[in-house]
Order: structure tokens, then sequence, then C-alpha cells
């Protein structure tokens, strides 16, 4: 492992999968592996769950860590090269990330989309720049377009509790006051096409299809009612557009999550990669259900981080 970008970065998954649940079975055996190693996390967007994670995970790991609030806590970067910078922004991104490159053994960024420029999200235009003046090797803490950790974790959580040897999970849009990124849907699909246990389906209304690079080897299924009938594991997030680049098409109440959907299910588990807008994507009934694993989910991104962290230090 040189990155973590994509699934592709994870290799062979089910070796990968194997050594996360080794380690949260035993998460401060590997001791040695983070010793006298500094963990760096650069945000350029808001965090909870990756923020603290990946703290956790360094910690677990024996390691030291720092955080940077890109554009808070540090100089106004500018990200065109050959830029005559006479105007606000202080320090090239070239510079910034060569120089953090020298207080860490391996840099985690989160660069979220334009939701604007669909070329320049789609091309990873800001994750590239940090690859080509890195030093050290990058983990993606969600990037324009894809959000590995978060979809490992949820790999590790579907994995830990089901009850049979292939299962049907099911991702299904949900509403939302904003426009929000399409990177979770696309790196659960990224993920979950290729698992070899996993029947998986996407729904969604019309004009919501994701990036087919993603979706191949998903059923796509328009009905989300016909979609859900005997999942056992059921994601719902809200993203926008790919197709009509960032936009809101619909905000249609009926696919929020409610318990007469789940009902459709067979008995199933529910995930979200959360923040979640409760009773606007997902109801509480939903959410609080004994079925949800929404906090085992989240306390599983320590694990991914720390797999991942693993890897790239032993
Ligand atoms: C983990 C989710 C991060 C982000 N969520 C928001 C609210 O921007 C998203 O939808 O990609
Ligand atoms: N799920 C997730 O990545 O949460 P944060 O955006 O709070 O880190």
């Amino acid at each position: 492992m040189k990155n973590f970008l994509s699934f592709a970065d994870a290799g062979d998954y089910k070796a990968l999968l194997a050594q996360a649940l080794e380690i949260k079975q035993n998460p401060f055996g590997y001791q040695h592996v983070g010793r006298n190693k500094t963990v760096g996390l650069i945000f350029f967007n808001p965090s909870l769950r990756t923020r603290l994670s990946s703290l956790k995970a360094a910690y677990n790991l024996g390691a030291q860590a720092w955080v940077l609030n890109a554009g808070a806590d540090s100089w106004t970067l500018e990200m065109a090269d050959g830029a005559v910078m006479n105007g606000t922004t202080q320090e090239h991104i070239k510079d910034a990330i060569a120089v953090m490159s020298e207080y860490c053994d391996v840099l985690g960024v989160r660069t979220f989309p334009t939701l604007k420029d669909k070329e320049a999200d789609y091309s990873e235009e800001v994750l590239s720049k940090i690859l080509q003046y890195a030093t050290v090797p990058v983990i993606s803490l969600e990037s324009a377009t894809l959000h590995p950790l978060q979809s490992f974790a949820d790999l590790i959580t579907v994995a830990e509790t089901k009850t049979k040897p292939r299962v049907k999970v099911v991702l299904t849009w949900a509403p939302h006051v904003r426009a929000l990124p399409q990177c979770v849907p696309n790196s659960f699909a990224d993920w979950f096409s290729e698992i070899d246990w996993v029947d998986f389906v996407i729904t969604h209304p019309h004009g919501y299809e994701l990036d087919p690079k993603f979706t191949k080897g998903a059923t796509i299924e328009y009905d989300q009612r016909k979609a859900l009938e005997g999942a056992d594991y059921v994601q719902a997030k809200n993203w926008s557009s790919y197709r009509h680049y960032g936009e809101v098409l619909s905000t249609d109440p009926s696919w929020m999550l409610t318990p007469e959907h789940m009902n459709l299910t067979d008995n199933g588990k529910f995930i979200h990669c959360l923040p979640v807008r409760r009773n606007v994507e997902v109801s509480d009934a939903v959410l609080d259900a004994p079925g949800s694993l929404i906090i085992q989910e989240a306390g599983n991104r320590t694990f991914s981080m720390q797999t991942v962290l693993h890897e790239l230090l032993k």
C-alpha cells in the first residue's frame, strides 16, 4: 500500500478486513509500528468522526499526531501553478505540502468538492496536487469524489454483524436541505460492488445516477420500496446530482427512511456515515432503533484508520 485513496488501494480486501478485525480485538498490540512516528492531518473542510477517530487510531498505534485546519490555522493557500501571488494568497500549496511532509510520516487530507466545477472535482485536482508535492504516503480523509476510510469502516461493520454467508446491501438516496457531495455514495459503491459476498443495490430518484465508474456491478433500482425488499443492510445518504452537477433535483419526503421502509427489509440493519439531518434524511425511529448500527459504525472509523496506518507505517 503506497497511499489510501480508494478501494483499489485496499489491495487484497479480504486480508485488509481480517487485519482490521484483528486490530479491533487487539488495538494496542501494534504500538511498535507507530512508535516514533507522526501522523499529520489536514482539513480543508469540517469533520468530527474523521478528525477524532484518526487521532485515536494514531494513539492506539503508539504514534503522535497533529491537526491543521487549512485556511483557518495556516496561511491562505494558492492552488494555481505558476500564479503571481500578489493577491490574497500567502503560501503556495506546493510549499505547504512539502513542508508539512517534513513534519510527519503519513499525511491525511480532507478536500471536499466544489460541487460547481465537475471537471476539477472528478479529476481530483486538489488531491492530485497534494500527491504531487507530498513526500510521505497520503490518506484520503474524504476527497472530492470518494471517502475510503468511511467505506472501509462500513465494510468492517457489515462483516462483523452479518448472520448469513451472503447479504443484500442497499444504498438509498435520502432527501436533504442542501447540496451534498457524491463522495460517500461513490465510495460505498466503489467498495460494495466488489465484495464477493454482497448483493449490492442502489436506489435513487431519476437524475441522481452516480458516476458509472463507481457503480459497475451494482443493481440500480428507481423504486425505493422494491429495492428495500429483503435487504439485510440499508445505508441511507443524501447526495446532489452528478449528471446535473451539484444540483438538488428532489426534496421528496417520501424518500426519508421510516420504520415502514425498514419493515420491507429482512430484519435489516441500518447504517449511516453521519452527520445526519434527523427527520429529514432518516426518521428518529430508524436512527434510534435496535437495528441501527450508526454508533458502532462510527466506532469502527478508528479501526479502519488504524489498519491503514498500520499498513503504511509497518
Ligand atoms: C461524511 C459526510 C461528509 C459530507 N457531509 C456533509 C454534511 O457535508 C458529505 O456528505 O460528503
Ligand atoms: N462520517 C464522517 O466522515 O464524519 P465527519 O465528516 O464528521 O468526519
